[in-house]
C-alpha cells in the first residue's frame, strides 16, 4: 500500500537544477516542497546580521536553533523581513556552506525540516535529503550536472535576475563549495546507493521532470 505521506528526495550539487525540478515535481503531484538550502542560507544570513561569525560553532547553532523563519506567499522571511532575495546571493551561499559543515547546526535543523513532512507528503530537495533527513524516502534522486554546464546555469540565473556576475568567479566558488559539501565529516554530499542518477548536463528542465516523475510512478507501483 502505497504511504499517506510519500517522500522524494532530491540531493545533489550546487546549480544542478534541484530546486527547479523539485519544485515542478511537487507542483505537479500536489506534494509540498522543502528547499533545505534556503535554511542553511537564512542561518548564514541571521548569523551574519547578529554579528556571529560563520565558523562559531556554538553561536551559530544557537541561532539556528531559534531561526524566525518562515515561507509563505513564494518568499522567504526573517522575522517580518522578507530575504528572499538577500539569501540567494552568492556570499550567503559561501556562508550556508560553512554553516552546513558544523555539525551543531546540522542537528539544530533536523526536526525542523522533517517537520516540513505533513499530508499529502514532501518532495526535498538539499544534500542529505536522503541519506539524514529521510532516509526511507519512496524514491531518492542524486541530480547533478557537469561543472561547466552548473557554473553556466548560475551564470545565467544571476545576469537574468539583473545582478552582476563573473563567470570566473562562479567557477571558483561553485567548485570551492563542492569540495567543502562533499568533504566535510557529517552528512557530506555523495550519491546514496539506493539513489537514482540524473544527469541533467544534457536534459531540458521538462525532461528531468518527466524522469523523476517517472521513477516515482514505478516507485510508487512496485511498493519501494
Ligand atoms: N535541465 C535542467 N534541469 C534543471 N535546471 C535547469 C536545467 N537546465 C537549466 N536549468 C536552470 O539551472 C538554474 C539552476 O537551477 P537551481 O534549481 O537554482 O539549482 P540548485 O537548486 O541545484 O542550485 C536555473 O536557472 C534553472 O532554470
Ligand atoms: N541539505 C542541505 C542543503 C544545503 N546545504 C548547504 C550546502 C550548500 O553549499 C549550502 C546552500 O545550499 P543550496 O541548496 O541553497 O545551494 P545551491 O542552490 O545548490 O547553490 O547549504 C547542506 O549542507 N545540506
Amino acid at each position: 500500500m502505497p504511504t499517506l505521506k510519500p517522500v522524494i528526495t532530491i540531493d545533489g550539487p550546487s546549480a544542478s537544477g534541484k530546486g527547479t525540478v523539485a519544485a515542478l515535481v511537487a507542483q505537479q503531484l500536489g506534494l509540498h516542497y522543502l528547499d533545505s538550502g534556503a535554511l542553511y542560507r537564512l542561518t548564514a544570513l541571521y548569523a551574519l546580521r547578529e554579528g556571529v561569525s560563520w565558523e562559531d560553532e556554538q553561536n551559530v547553532a544557537r541561532l539556528a536553533a531559534q531561526l524566525p523563519a518562515s515561507f509563505h506567499d513564494d518568499k522567504a522571511w526573517l522575522g517580518e523581513a522578507d530575504v528572499s532575495a538577500a539569501i540567494r546571493a552568492e556570499d550567503i551561499g559561501m556562508g550556508a556552506s560553512k554553516v552546513a559543515a558544523l555539525p551543531a547546526v546540522r542537528a539544530a535543523l533536523l526536526t525542523r525540516q522533517r517537520d516540513f513532512l505533513v499530508p499529502p507528503g514532501l518532495v526535498a530537495d538539499g544534500r542529505d535529503m536522503g541519506s539524514v533527513v529521510f532516509p526511507r524516502a519512496e524514491l531518492k534522486v542524486f541530480l547533478t550536472a557537469s561543472a561547466e554546464v552548473r557554473a553556466e546555469r548560475r551564470y545565467k540565473q544571476l545576469i537574468a535576475k539583473g545582478e552582476s556576475a563573473n563567470l570566473v568567479q562562479i567557477q571558483q566558488d561553485i567548485s570551492d563549495r563542492d569540495a567543502r559539501d562533499a568533504a566535510r565529516a557529517v552528512a557530506p554530499l555523495r550519491q546514496e546507493p539506493d539513489a537514482h542518477l540524473l544527469d541533467t548536463s544534457d536534459l531540458t528542465i521538462e525532461q528531468a521532470v518527466g524522469q523523476v516523475l517517472s521513477w516515482f510512478d514505478k516507485a510508487r507501483g512496485t511498493g519501494h
